[in-house]
């Protein structure tokens, strides 16, 4: 038909039986991210008018999201002065389905959970709730410019407010429906769960969490606005009233559909709003327990029927028949306008890029156990622990598609002999961020301050934005901390030639992803000072100077490290000697051109954490527990045959030339100075204060793995602080794995 009704022609240039009017309806997904949408809208474009093309949206002709505005206006006496962060804790915006992708797999193993239900759906629910109430309903214009004016103050989503599942049957599905070979997995996900702020006053800080799942234990969608609740109750503890459900959850909900409903509904917990008023399509049920399909007794969010006021539409009815039906009648109000999904699109293609390398949790489908149920953790997302004192953590194993355990990790785990915390990477980051905020309280209660120092790299990225999202938890002592570099680049200070990323400053990332995001005064802010043309030996002195007369005694009270894939920390460089036999410099000038904390700063911190993740980091990590391992028991050969022949015969370290340069005796030092600036230990003595020395040694040594590694080759070895303590967090990703490292209870 399209030809016969081009819209460079008016209709009345046509035969009166062509001069019918026309509609294409185009539902949802449109596109599959930003650019995609926006080259199908070009070239739809040149085909179809505007009046044309209509984008549905079959949840906007819900009823009961139909009903959210005028519900909202015809109340807003007693919502406007609640619609805040003040009196909302969060709304949780939800499309959960007892139904799996089987049967639609093509398309779905392309789109998954976001695209499909999220992207659309639940984000037009979202701007419908978080939109200012408008004037009038039926200016389409107002409505819009309403609804643009929320969607486009959205906080980026990032990884890390993000949790993601596949249900364990949906790979199998996948082979069924599909020519997928079975090595070639796929990380779509059919359940997912995102916390988005907005950057509004109204909004600021409060989530809204949107959630969606295939193949769950129930169907039931709704948008459920959770107020905050301020009173306190000097009912004696023990009365059986004092957590009954009134007490506390004061709630609004949205009945989209549920499968222990009637028809959808509106809920208002009893003494929420007085006067409710249903619009004239709606009316108060006031036998409630009608409402449920079952039982009697049936408690939706904790609170049985009863504890709501009901609203529900006198006559129910089908979300597309509304929309043909629309359609028919020449209105468009429902249909999506480009704009809307621009911007939706824009929200969602970042996170979309980054989570498409993500595994997602598998889970049982149908289960109605809780291994999906997730937390806000300092604004951010992540799932629920199974068990607290031991983590089983579930992978797809390579054969077979059923979760199988695949880790067990016990408490008190250390890794080269030193506390060890491994997780999966968005619970290592919050950990880390547990981990921060515990020593900044007790540095701040011990001195008043706390030094921080912090690196780049691509670690760092993920730990910038779970301390930037931290900054909805009130916990760290933002006004009393002080942000010190652990490295930076030569010339990398400015932004010129790329984006942030590639910008080569590690700063310049601090500064992006966390410095702007929370309140700090630039005397709080230490920059390593390089440019291009100014990165030496008076740069290097000019930090160590600020670093010993701003911090007590120059010691950090938290460095945090990553370790590249070449065994580096901080720019602290595997074979630099020069930088790493460096004994008393602050700030070190390292190869390749950085500047780095020195070997000294490092082993005169307080505490250090290392942060490994990704699956790339854990050749590196294997390497140093074969050293160490490797070192460790020709040492205790080397030694039984000593003692064996009399014992304190001098071993020559030097005869091992992977540490040469570490068992060097530098001018002036003694042998005792040279084991410690080795960190490896010796039995040159055999004198008994030596012997005793030794066996302490050796004790240390049996704790602490690292101690047995070539710091010239591991600057891990070299910088490990020396009256402090260091502390590891890696993922499960880099974590060394189908080996039981039992030595020594690592
Ligand atoms: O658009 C979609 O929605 C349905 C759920 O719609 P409902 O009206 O049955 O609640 C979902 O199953 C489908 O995956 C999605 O494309």
């Amino acid at each position: 038909q399209i030809p016969l009704m081009s819209p460079l022609l008016p209709t009345s240039a046509y035969p009166l039986w062509t001069q019918a009017w026309m509609r294409v309806a185009f539902e949802k997904p449109f596109g599959w991210d930003s650019s995609s949408a926006e080259q199908l809208n070009s070239q739809l474009s040149r085909l179809l008018s505007p009046e044309e093309m209509c984008r549905i949206d079959h949840y906007l002709s819900k009823q009961a999201v139909q009903e959210i505005l005028p519900f909202r206006m015809r109340n807003r006496n007693v919502l406007d002065p609640l619609w805040n962060r003040l009196d909302v804790e969060r709304v949780e915006i939800a499309l959960k389905e007892k139904q799996g992708a089987k049967g639609r797999i093509d398309f779905f193993d392309d789109y998954g959970i976001i695209r499909d239900i999220m992207q659309n759906h639940l984000t037009e629910i979202m701007s419908l709730v978080a939109m200012d109430t408008p004037f009038n309903l039926s200016n389409h214009d107002e409505v819009w410019r309403n609804k643009m004016a929320v969607l486009t103050r959205i906080h980026p989503l990032c990884p890390w407010t993000a949790v993601t599942g596949q249900y364990d049957k949906y790979f199998q599905e996948v082979l069924e429906e599909t020519k997928r070979a079975a090595s070639n997995h796929s990380l779509t996900s059919t359940f997912a769960a995102v916390a988005v702020y907005f950057s509004t006053s109204r909004w600021e800080g409060v989530p809204f969490l949107l959630m969606s799942g295939k193949s769950l234990s129930e169907s039931a969608s709704y948008i459920r606005v959770i107020f905050r609740h301020s009173t306190f109750t000097l009912q004696p503890t023990t009365s059986s009233t004092t957590h009954n459900s009134s007490s506390f959850h004061r709630q609004l909900i949205f009945v989209i559909g549920h499968d222990s409903l009637r028809s959808p509904a509106i809920l208002i917990s009893r003494g929420l709003l007085t006067k409710v008023r249903p619009g004239p399509n709606w009316e108060e049920l006031l036998d409630v327990e009608a409402l449920s399909t079952g039982d009697e007794g049936l408690h939706i969010f904790g609170s049985p029927l009863m504890d709501y006021q009901v609203l529900v539409p006198r006559t129910t009815c089908d979300a597309y028949s509304t929309i043909i039906s629309d359609l028919l009648g020449g209105l468009s109000g429902m249909c999506v306008r480009e704009e809307t999904l621009t911007a939706a699109w824009k929200m969602w293609s970042p996170l979309l890029q980054t989570l498409a390398q993500r595994s997602p949790r598998i889970y049982a489908h149908g289960d109605p156990n809780s291994t999906l149920d997730f937390e806000i953790v300092h604004g951010g997302l992540k799932f629920k622990l199974p068990d607290k004192k031991t983590l089983v953590h579930f992978i797809q194993s390579d054969d077979h598609f059923q979760p199988v355990p695949a880790y067990k990790i016990m408490e008190n785990s250390t890794l080269l002999g030193d506390p060890l915390v491994a997780l999966p990477t968005e619970d290592l980051l919050s950990a880390l961020v547990l981990h921060i905020q515990k020593s900044a309280n007790e540095a701040v209660a011990r001195s008043g301050e706390f030094h921080i120092a912090l690196p780049g790299g691509h670690t760092s990225l993920a730990l910038f934005r779970a301390l930037a999202s931290a900054r909805y938890a009130t916990t760290l002592p933002w006004e009393r901390m002080h942000v010190w570099q652990t490295d930076e680049r030569c010339g990398g200070a400015s932004q010129d030639g790329g984006g942030i990323e590639n910008s080569g400053s590690n700063f310049a990332l601090l500064r992006e992803i966390l410095l702007q995001h929370v309140t700090l005064s630039p005397s709080q802010l230490h920059p390593i000072p390089v440019d291009n043309h100014h990165c030496g030996p008076t740069e290097a002195l000019d930090y160590a100077a600020e670093l010993i007369s701003t911090v007590h005694e120059g010691r950090l009270d938290l460095v945090v490290l990553g370790l590249g894939k070449d065994g580096h920390v901080a720019s602290l460089f595997p074979g630099d000697s020069a930088a790493l036999s460096v004994v008393d410099p602050v700030v070190s000038i390292t190869m390749p051109r950085r500047l780095s904390l020195s070997v000294t700063s490092l082993r005169h911190a307080r505490s250090v954490a290392i942060v490994v993740t990704g699956q790339s980091k854990r050749k590196v990590l294997e390497s140093m527990i074969l050293a160490a391992i490797r070192e460790r028991t020709k040492k205790h050969g080397e030694e039984e045959e000593a003692e064996e022949v009399g014992g304190g015969v001098e071993q020559n370290n030097v005869q091992d030339p992977g540490r040469q340069g570490a068992t060097n005796t530098m001018e002036g030092e003694s042998l005792e100075e040279k084991e410690r600036r080795s960190g490896i230990f010796s039995e040159n003595h055999a004198d008994d204060k030596n012997i005793r020395k030794v066996k302490g040694e050796k004790k240390r040594e049996g704790r602490r793995l690292l101690f047995w590694l070539n710091p010239l080759q591991w600057p891990l070895a070299a910088a490990h602080p020396e009256n402090g303590s260091l502390k590891w967090f890696v993922d499960l990703e880099a974590l060394p794995r189908a080996r039981t490292w039992s030595d020594h209870g690592s």
